[in-house]
């Protein structure tokens, strides 16, 4: 281990020498175009050790055991420790949790128009960071067409191909095994639990309802529902945040598995990463002993009590001219059944994909 002492902080840290010497920025370790080591690991002695060292200003040199010679910015030594980068993770994404009133409170921040989303990329920005920071935002001045749907969205995000499409229209015609086609209730859920990587965003436009009633859409902040399964019942917390749950996905030439627990948080931080929420696309639950079923049962059921409370549904009609964009990571969706006749546009982005965007437009770390 070396001893490193910052000489303007004054603080200390101690350093495997492996770790540094892995970690040097120089143009014959690093491609600094491709940001891509150029050497393999096993190429690095293992018992390299510092020779020398000095710092000069904020700079740390260092000359190595195997004649490599090394200079670091001090503060990207310090900055890349776990304990910064646990603080760093826990502050940096500033979200807002939200119920019924808190978004309604906030919805002429989640208000974008397709115009405006050409026009500049400062309005791309915004819509990403309340992206990030809500869960939910709405680009309204679209044309009711599939085709603008995707124009709008390709705006912002490339799309996801699925076997449902890259962009989908769906109505109550049985194009797919799946409630979604049809003119059922649909309770609160996340898309995709099935699959090894769920969705990131989801956006839907109703392009047309005509002749019914019903079909009203409903969402809810799944971060904030999580914080108060946490507040309210540790122990179901912990349970969902460990028991795995298979979701399943079964058509005519698909057959999707996944198993994972509800609620994924960050193994460093403890932060809320994602909710994996679907009472309907669930496989045989087979991955606890029965003699643990009742407690399974008891906590899933509390945290669908407080998904199901009114002060956390946001309830509202989506109308053709407007799409809806979602984190479907976070925010759970719904639909009222419906009579007469309903087509709905839409598409998946996928979470690297969003997470890229807010990372390039500098709004995540
Ligand atoms: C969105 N779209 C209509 C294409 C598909 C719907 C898939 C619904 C599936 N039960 C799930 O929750 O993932
Ligand atoms: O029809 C809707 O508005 C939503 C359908 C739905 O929940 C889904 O496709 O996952």
């Amino acid at each position: 281990m070396l001893l490193l002492n910052h000489p303007k902080t004054g603080e200390s840290l101690e350093i495997n020498e492996f770790w540094l010497r892995d970690h040097c920025r120089c143009g014959e370790c690093l491609n600094l175009e491709t940001n891509q080591r150029r050497y393999d690991l096993l190429d690095l002695p293992v018992d390299v050790r510092a020779l020398e060292s000095k710092y000069i200003l904020e700079k740390f040199f260092v000359q190595w055991s195997d004649g490599h010679q090394s200079s670091y910015d001090l503060d990207f030594i310090f900055d890349s420790q776990l304990e910064r980068v646990i603080r760093r993770r826990s502050k940096s994404t500033s979200l807002t949790p939200w119920n019924r009133s808190i978004v309604l409170q906030n919805e002429r921040h989640l208000r974008f128009s397709l115009p405006q989303l050409v026009a500049t990329d400062e309005v791309v920005k915004s819509l990403v960071a309340s992206l990030v920071r809500y869960g939910i935002v709405f680009i309204d001045d679209v044309a009711p067409t599939p085709t603008m749907t995707e124009l709008a969205l390709r705006c912002v995000f490339p799309l996801m191909k699925t076997f449902f499409g890259e962009m989908w229209t769906f109505s109550d015609k049985q194009d797919h095994a799946d409630t979604a086609y049809t003119k059922l209730y649909l309770g609160s859920h996340t898309d995709n639990t099935y699959f090894c990587d769920a969705a990131g965003l989801q956006a839907l436009h109703c392009i047309e309802h005509s002749g019914g009633t019903g079909g009203e859409n409903f969402f809810v902040d799944g971060l904030h529902v999580v914080h108060e399964l946490r507040r309210r019942f540790p122990p179901a917390y912990e349970v969902l945040c460990r028991v795995q749950v298979p979701g399943e996905y079964i058509e005519e030439g698909e057959h999707h598995c996944f198993t994972a627990p509800i609620i994924r948080v960050d193994p460093l931080s403890g932060d809320f990463v994602q909710l994996r929420l679907n009472v309907y696309d669930r496989g045989v639950f087979d991955t606890v002993p029965q003699s643990e079923m009742a407690d399974f049962y008891d906590s899933l059921r509390q945290l669908l009590q407080i998904v199901r409370e009114e002060q956390q549904q946001w309830s509202l009609k989506m109308l053709p001219g407007s799409i809806v964009l979602f984190d479907n990571w976070r925010v759970l969706h719904g639909r009222q059944a419906y009579t007469g006749r309903r087509t709905m546009s839409g598409a998946y982005v996928q979470r690297t994909d969003f997470l890229s965007k807010a990372r390039v437009l500098g709004i995540i770390e």
